[in-house]
């Protein structure tokens, strides 16, 4: 064991219980599947914002919440965001909880893999990015960066390689099968906008294993990154809700208040 950095993040064993039931299986008694388990996991506010506007980083989690979201990171393979999230938050996509590789462990064991969805290759990184400084400490794996551009410049050669699709249109289960393919058996996606709303429509939304949600007491008012999914009709043109969550569990934690389910696929 080495020490942990000072950034480590608690999240006790008491605490983790709960949440047994919304993650993929620890066993390896997952059934055979060619998609990865997928979670879909935001924090959200009252009026149903992640963030003040697309471009700022806004926290919306209490400390306990956010400490759950990095126990879930340490619980999937790989964390899913859209560009939007990377140009806006310049995240670390790590998991700082204290046992994880580079958290108080040798190697990087625990660590999920990023993995970016920028089909024009707009994310302009730098050694600077903080995905990169904790690449470099130990502290995070090297991100896949999804796009359908080839050869955008010779720094993101490297890493463009084998992931670009020639498509400007992610195919979820595409590429959900792709990332499995190469070694993710679970994701967890975490935002923003964009990404959970053509998630929460049909037919995509058959994808998701889990849904986990913090709601924060909260509201960050007009203008915000709304989640709000378009418009679903029944055949008689009536409007109808555009997604539902089935075997709901609703968790206090703090301030917030997590929330936890499955799809709700049909009536
Ligand atoms: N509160 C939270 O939990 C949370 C989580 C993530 C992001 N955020 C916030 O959300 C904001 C960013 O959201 P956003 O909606 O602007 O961006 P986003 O992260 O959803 O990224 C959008 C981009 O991703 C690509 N993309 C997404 N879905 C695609 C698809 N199906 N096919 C092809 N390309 C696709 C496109 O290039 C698109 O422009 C930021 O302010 C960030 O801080 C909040
Ligand atoms: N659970 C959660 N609560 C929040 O209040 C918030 N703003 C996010 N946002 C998710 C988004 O994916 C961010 O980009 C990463 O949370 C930043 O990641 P880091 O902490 O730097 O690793 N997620």
């Amino acid at each position: 064991m080495s020490s942990a950095p000072r950034d480590a993040l608690e999240f006790p064993e008491s605490d983790r219980g709960f949440l047994e039931p919304h993650l993929p299986s620890q066993d390896g008694s997952a059934p055979q599947s060619d998609l990865p388990f997928t979670t879909l996991t935001f924090a959200t506010s009252l009026d149903s914002s992640l963030a003040l506007s697309p471009g700022a980083r806004t926290v919306l989690s209490g400390p306990q919440s956010k400490a759950m979201t990095h126990y879930l990171r340490s619980r999937h393979d790989g964390i899913v965001i859209g560009v939007g999230t990377a140009v806006a938050d310049d995240p670390g996509l790590n998991c700082r909880i204290t046992g994880v590789g580079g958290y108080g462990q040798e190697g990087l064991a625990g660590q999920p893999r990023p993995v970016v969805i920028d089909p024009t290759a707009r994310w302009e990184f730098s050694d600077d990015s903080k995905l990169f400084q904790l690449c470099r400490e130990g502290r995070g794996l090297a991100p896949w960066i999804i796009t359908a551009v080839e050869n955008p410049n010779a720094q993101k050669q490297a890493l463009l390689e084998r992931t670009h699709t020639g498509r400007h249109q992610i195919d979820w289960p595409d590429l959900l099968v792709t990332l499995k393919s190469n070694g993710l058996g679970s994701v967890m996606i975490e935002g923003g906008g964009q990404v959970i709303k053509s998630l929460l429509s049909p037919p995509d939304m058959s994808l998701l294993d889990s849904v986990i949600v913090t709601i924060a007491p909260t509201w960050l008012g007009e203008g915000g990154v709304v989640v709000s999914p378009a418009r679903r009709f029944d055949e008689g043109g009536n409007a109808i809700s555009a997604a539902r969550l089935k075997n709901v569990k609703w968790y206090p934690f703090g301030e917030d208040v997590v929330l936890c389910g499955q799809i709700k696929l049909s009536d």
